[in-house]
This record gives structure tokens, sequence and C-alpha cells, in this order.
């Protein structure tokens, strides 16, 4: 017979030890979660993406948009404990060992408990837990310890399950919320452009910029929950500067008769953030009978981007801001059925919109080098927003596990964390996630691949864009 103290171990053997997800790892999945599939075998580059390290987050990335490797070594993601991996080595480590410490502590807790009156069952019964302990009592004795001991672990996981949890709760609360933007940057007399900020991440974001003093142009395909937005943010901020106007990213006319007015309205633009999106959606297509994810969240805001560029330029140092997705891991460019034509999983044409918003920032910053306009692409988080409107399920997901969601103004930080922070002034063709540089997949640093989407993303475009 062991011990209580040779049945719980001091230390929980290394199996089940604390283990942060890696990008890439949560980025599959994500994509599985999407897809609603298994993850199949490792797909072409998935190893070599595995293999390439992150940005060290205490390092300022370098410029021109490399991103730092890892030395060669053994395809494996990184954990959070590791030197190189994604978290932040101060504080993210911090936060990651005091989660770590309370779930360890939470599930010691639990096992004492249980172990406690599992070891109060050996003294009773007296079956050899050590030398001279009473011999064994009789049957009846034996089974009525038993069930108490097993009522006792029932009813102290019961007690303590709950107690933990609410102990826990800020500090997971605090761990989801992620990063947050500590710039005080002033925008007075800048001018913004946010696309899908009638709501969720894009609203949070219209507000901190309307805060800090932007004129902050709202661009929304629905013009009365724009505006209901609108006078929310103009009344809570003092900002009479918010200003709505239509945009319908699944429209090319709209996109042209947005930036036609703009143009002749504006005569500067100092911050575009492209924020709009759609996922989950059944089988549709846009307008321009481009693929309903790759035509908005993607085709829409490139062409936005090519309309408003020459006015970024003039009013140069600006910035452009894709929202992106940690969803961009499972994304493929799929030249030969980039509109979902011969198959179609809505959870990779999201994926697929996210990567190509990577892609397009890339390309976009490489080509812009020395106009002091930058172009970054971000992760916002999970978030608890209407994007999973679309999928009953994920509605009901997204209620549910909403407290270890990030709320919208958590998810907001990092978009306003690219487009004001003083230490992002020359810093282009980057990836961020919680307010540091991240890890981006092997495609999305393919560098052929941009090339190519570009020139494709012109030609449905039928936009000549060098
Ligand atoms: N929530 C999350 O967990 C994550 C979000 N993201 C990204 O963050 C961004 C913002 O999403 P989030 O705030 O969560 O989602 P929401 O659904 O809350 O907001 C999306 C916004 O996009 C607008 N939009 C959708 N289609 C069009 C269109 N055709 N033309 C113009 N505007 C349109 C919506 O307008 P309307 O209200 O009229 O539909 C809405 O304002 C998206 O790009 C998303 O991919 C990335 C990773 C995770
Ligand atoms: C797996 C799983 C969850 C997490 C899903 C995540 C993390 C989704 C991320 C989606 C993204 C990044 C979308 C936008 O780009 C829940 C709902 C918490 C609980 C149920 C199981």
């Amino acid at each position: 017979m062991r011990t209580c103290a040779e049945r719980l171990p001091r230390r929980p053997p290394p199996r089940f030890r604390f283990r942060c997800f890696s990008a890439c790892e949560l980025g599959s999945a994500v994509r599985a979660a999407l897809s609603g599939c298994p993850e199949g075998p490792a797909l072409p580059g998935q190893k070599k993406q595995q293999a390439a390290g992150v940005a060290p987050a205490s390092r300022p990335p370098p410029p021109g948009g490399a991103q730092p490797r890892q030395a060669a070594g053994p395809a494996r993601c990184l954990t959070r404990e590791e030197p190189g991996a994604a978290a932040p080595l101060g504080q993210t480590t911090a936060r990651a060992g005091a989660v770590r410490g309370l779930c360890g502590g939470a599930l010691r807790g639990c096992l004492l408990l249980a172990g406690r009156a599992q070891g109060s069952r050996g003294v009773a019964e007296g079956t050899g837990a050590g030398p001279g302990l009473p011999p064994a009592p009789a049957m009846s004795m034996e089974r009525a310890a038993g069930m108490f001991t097993c009522w006792g672990a029932a009813l102290g996981a019961a007690v303590s399950v709950p107690v933990l949890f609410l102990v826990a709760a800020p500090y997971i609360r605090r761990y989801v919320a992620g990063g947050q933007c500590k710039s005080t940057a002033k925008l007075d007399g800048k001018v913004v452009v946010i696309t899908g900020a009638n709501t969720g991440i894009g609203k949070e974001t219209a507000r901190d910029l309307a805060r800090r003093g932007a004129r902050v142009i709202v661009a929304c395909r629905d013009i009365t929950k724009a505006e209901a937005a609108a006078s929310e943010i103009r009344a809570e901020t003092g900002n009479q500067q918010v200003i709505v106007k239509k945009l319908d990213l699944a429209d090319t006319k709209s996109i042209r008769a947005f930036a036609e007015k703009f143009l002749a309205e504006e005569k500067e633009l100092h911050i575009l953030i492209n924020n709009a999106g759609v996922m989950l959606c059944p089988y549709s297509k846009t307008a321009d009978g481009f693929e309903m994810h790759l035509g908005v969240n993607h085709l829409g805001h490139f062409l936005l981007t090519f309309l408003l560029l020459e006015r970024l330029k003039q009013s140069a140092p600006a910035r452009i801001v894709n929202v992106s997705s940690l969803a961009h891991h499972g994304g493929r460019i799929r030249f030969h059925d980039l509109h979902g034509e011969k198959c179609y999983n809505r959870g990779l044409a999201y994926c697929h919109s996210k990567l190509a918003n990577v892609l397009f920032t890339r390309e976009l910053a490489r080509r812009l080098q020395g106009t002091k306009v930058t172009a970054n692409a971000l992760h916002p988080g999970s978030v608890h927003s209407e994007l999973v409107r679309h999928s009953f399920v994920m509605t009901w997901l997204w209620k549910i596990f909403s407290f270890f969601l990030k709320t919208p103004w958590e998810g907001a930080q990092t978009s306003i964390y690219c487009a004001v922070a003083e230490e992002l002034d020359s810093v282009t063709g980057q990836y961020f996630s919680d307010c540091q540089p991240a890890y981006v997949s092997s495609w999305g640093r393919d560098d052929e691949t941009a090339k190519k989407l570009w020139s494709v993303s012109c030609k449905l475009l039928g936009i000549q864009w060098d």
C-alpha cells in the first residue's frame, strides 16, 4: 500500500505541466474549429513555420518587415517557458506564472482534498499503511468508510472547484484581456477612417481615437447602425468630429463612391484602419462575384486602400492598420479556386481571407518603403463580438464562454496600439497581437505568394497598382 505522499506527488509529472499554446498550435486549433474538421497531416511549410521562431518581445522588430528567425533546430512549437517563445519575456511570463500557479494550485487542492479523504480510508482500514496499525475491521465498516471517503471527496471537489474558480477569476480575466495600449498620444487635427466601426472592435477603436481628438470617419454599410454608434461616441467623448459615411465592402461601386466623396471632402488622411470583416458566411458572393470572405475581408479593403493611398502619402507620416487574425495560420491562397467554386468551407474561407490580409500588408509595406506611410497587420484576440453571427453554434459558444473571450474594448487595444503608438512610427510590415510582435505563419511570410496575390487582386478589381 502506498502512502498518501506517494499517491500525491508534490510535483506533477512532466506530462501534466502547464504548457501555453504557441501561435502555430492555436492557429491549427482555430483552423480545425472554424473548418469543423479535425486536423489533417502536416501541410507543406508547417514544419518550417514551427521551426521558424518568433520576434522577441523585448526587442523592437527589425525595419523592413523581416520576421526574426531562430537558429535552425528541430521542428517544434515553442512554449512560453522557453527562451525565444512568443510570450513577452517579463510581463507575460509573470502572468503565465500566476495562472500556472493558480491552475496548478487548484488541481493540487482538489487532488489534495480527495487524497486526504482517500488517505483516511487507508488508515481506517488498517490494510498495511504502516507498521503498528490496527488490524482490518469487519467488511461492513470498510464499505461504510469507503462510501464516506467517496462522498467526502465529491463534496470536497464540489466546494473547492467553484471557490477556486472564484478566487482565480480575476487572474483569468486579466490573462484573457491581454495587452493594453499604454500610449497617451493625442490625435488633434488627425483624420482617421475606420471600416466596420458601428459595432465590436471597430466601434471601440473609433471611440478611443475620438477620445484622443481625431476626426473619425465611421465607414459602414448600415447607416442607421452607424449613426447610433457615432452619436453614442460623440456624446461620450464630447468629440463632434465623428462622421458617418456609407461604405459597403461587398460592392466595388460603393467603395469607389465612398472614396470619391472622401477625397472631395477631406484634404488629409493620417490613419486608415481596415477593420470590417465577415466570418463563417454561407456560400455567397459580393456584387462583383467575389466569394464573400475574400471579397469583403481582402479585396474590398485592397481597393479602398488603393483609392485612398495618395491622400495617405500626402498626409504622411500616416499609417495603415489591417485587422487580420490568428486564423491566418489556417489559411492558404488557393489561386486555382479563389472563389471557392470547386470546394467551399466557410471556416477555411475566413482563414484564407485573413491570410490575404497578412500577405497584402507585407507587400504593401515593401512597396511603401520610404514614403513614411506604414502598414501593419494584427490579431485582436478572440473577442466577444457579432462576428460569429452567421453560425448558430459559435454564437452560443461565444455566449457560454464569454468570460474567456476579450471584450470589444480589450479586442481593440492592438488596433489602437498599431494606430497611435509612438514606438511604431517607423515600424512597417509587421504583425501584432496583444500589442506586441507576434508569430506569422510560413504562408504569411511567403513573398512570392504576396506578389502573386497582389497582381491577381489587381486583375480581379480591374486596377493598375504598381
Ligand atoms: N471577434 C474576434 O474574435 C476576432 C475578430 N477579428 C477581426 O476583427 C475585425 C472586426 O471584427 P469584430 O468587431 O469582431 O466583428 P463584428 O461582426 O462585431 O464587426 C464587423 C464589422 O464589419 C462590418 N461589415 C461586415 N461586412 C461589411 C461590408 N460588406 N461592408 C462594410 N462593413 C461590413 C460590420 O457591419 P454590420 O454591423 O453592418 O454587419 C461590422 O461593423 C474583423 O476583421 C475580424 O475578422 C479577428 C480575430 C478574432
Ligand atoms: C475551441 C473552443 C473555443 C475557442 C475558440 C476560439 C479561440 C476561436 C477563435 C476564433 C478566431 C480567432 C476568430 C477570428 O478570427 C471556445 C468558444 C472558447 C469554447 C469552445 C471551444
